[in-house]
């Protein structure tokens, strides 16, 4: 049986629109792993939750791939795939360009990210048995607002994957208007960059239930109730309040469920919420990726086209010895997608299978860095 993949591209073949070389190549795998990345301000719980969301998927006998993208985690509380930290060590990387923590952590991302592809080559090897691919990544959350890193991740594994993105938030900490709205608004900025499905994770509600952002989230009048008794808003008050309003329609595109990563309550809301955010990638995301990747490839043709053009006039009323020669635009352009830049071809490793030394491995990713 098709594929829904394999009845993307059909449909896409049976319109009469040739397919964008990018999506022929991509692996048509039987069953599609659904990738899940955790993220979340520093200390909302993502770890915890990522040892939560992996003991659930191995307890209903499905496999998952994790991979961890904070290089500054230390020891991690679940087992992994493909570690950030067997590759880059933050520490050094502080060390060697002079920077502060924060620093140290994006810019280790940074780097990992350059090889980014040998994830993606790991986990499409396995794609045919995993259920889920799931990502820790850094608190530092301006990751996905601004930084290259962030969208070259999300951008790449939703490509090939349907991706969907787990906004993991500190129920306890957000309890105030103020706090809840800044956290959402990060939020929005994440979801409007990558315009990925997001599922809204209240995490903690072992201590505080999350019932009060739900009432925030659909009930208006309830929240400038909450704005206007909260000292801590002070003359944030009328801001806060206005904010409330303008995210209105950012809530409605949301998917909200409360959890507690500590005694596992709200998983399974959590899971029904990830299959829904699937299917919202496959009818809403995939198509638009895969048209704006067509239109690309079409704007990327004509500009060849007219340059090639304009580069034979030229030859032509120069008289170069070239003029009459058959040229094609394969003559002008390495189009055979291969990756010329070898600078940093570092190999990464499936800890599943091998767990290279952290020191070595560094050590040989910043030699290459420096050529
Ligand atoms: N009560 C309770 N505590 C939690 C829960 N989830 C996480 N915690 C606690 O919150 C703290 C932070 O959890 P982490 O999982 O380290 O949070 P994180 O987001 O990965 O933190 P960073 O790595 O700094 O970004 C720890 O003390 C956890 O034990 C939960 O569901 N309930």
């Amino acid at each position: 049986m098709a594929t829904q993949q394999e009845q993307a591209y059909s449909s896409l073949e049976n319109a009469a629109m040739p397919l964008p070389q990018s999506l022929k190549d991509a692996p048509k795998t039987e069953k599609e792993p659904a990738v899940i990345l955790c993220i979340g301000m520093a200390g909302s719980g993502k770890s915890t939750f990522m040892q939560r969301l992996t003991a659930s998927i191995h307890s209903a006998k499905k496999t998952p791939y994790v991979v961890n993208l904070d290089p500054a985690v230390g020891k991690l509380p679940f087992g992994c795939n493909i570690d950030i930290q067997d590759v880059v060590n933050y520490k050094q990387v502080m060390k060697q360009y002079g920077l502060g923590p924060n620093g140290g952590i994006i810019t280790s991302l940074n780097l990992f990210t350059t090889k980014f592809d040998q994830v993606l080559d790991l986990i499409g090897k396995r794609s045919k048995e995993l259920d889920y691919v799931v990502f820790d990544t850094p608190g530092q959350i301006e990751i996905f607002t601004w930084s290259a890193s962030g969208q070259i991740i999300t951008d790449t594994l939703a490509t090939l994957h349907p991706t969907v993105l787990a906004y993991i938030i500190d129920t306890p900490r957000s309890s105030s208007p103020a706090t809840f709205i800044s956290n959402m608004m990060y939020a929005l900025s994440i979801l409007y960059k990558t315009k990925l499905p997001m599922i809204l994770v209240f995490n903690k509600c072992d201590v505080v239930d999350a019932s009060f952002a739900r009432e925030w989230m659909t009930d208006f009048e309830s929240f400038q109730e909450a704005v206007r008794g909260d000292e801590e808003s002070g003359y944030m008050g009328s801001l806060v309040g206005s904010m409330g309003l303008v995210l209105e329609e950012f809530y409605n595109a949301l998917k909200v469920v409360s959890v507690s990563a500590v005694t596992g309550a709200g998983m399974d809301d959590f899971f029904t919420a990830v299959d829904e955010a699937v299917s919202e990638y496959k009818t809403d995301y995939r198509p638009a990726m895969e048209k704006k990747i067509f239109d690309k490839k079409e704007a990327l043709k004509k500009s060849r086209e007219e340059n090639l053009s304009k580069l034979m006039k030229d030859m032509e009323v120069g008289g170069g010895a070239g003029s009459k020669k058959d040229t094609s635009t394969d003559d002008f352009y390495d189009d055979d997608g291969a990756d010329d830049d070898d600078e940093f071809n570092v190999s990464l490793e499936d800890r599943s299978t091998n767990s290279a030394g952290e020191e070595a491995s560094f050590k040989r990713f910043l030699e290459k860095a420096a050529k």
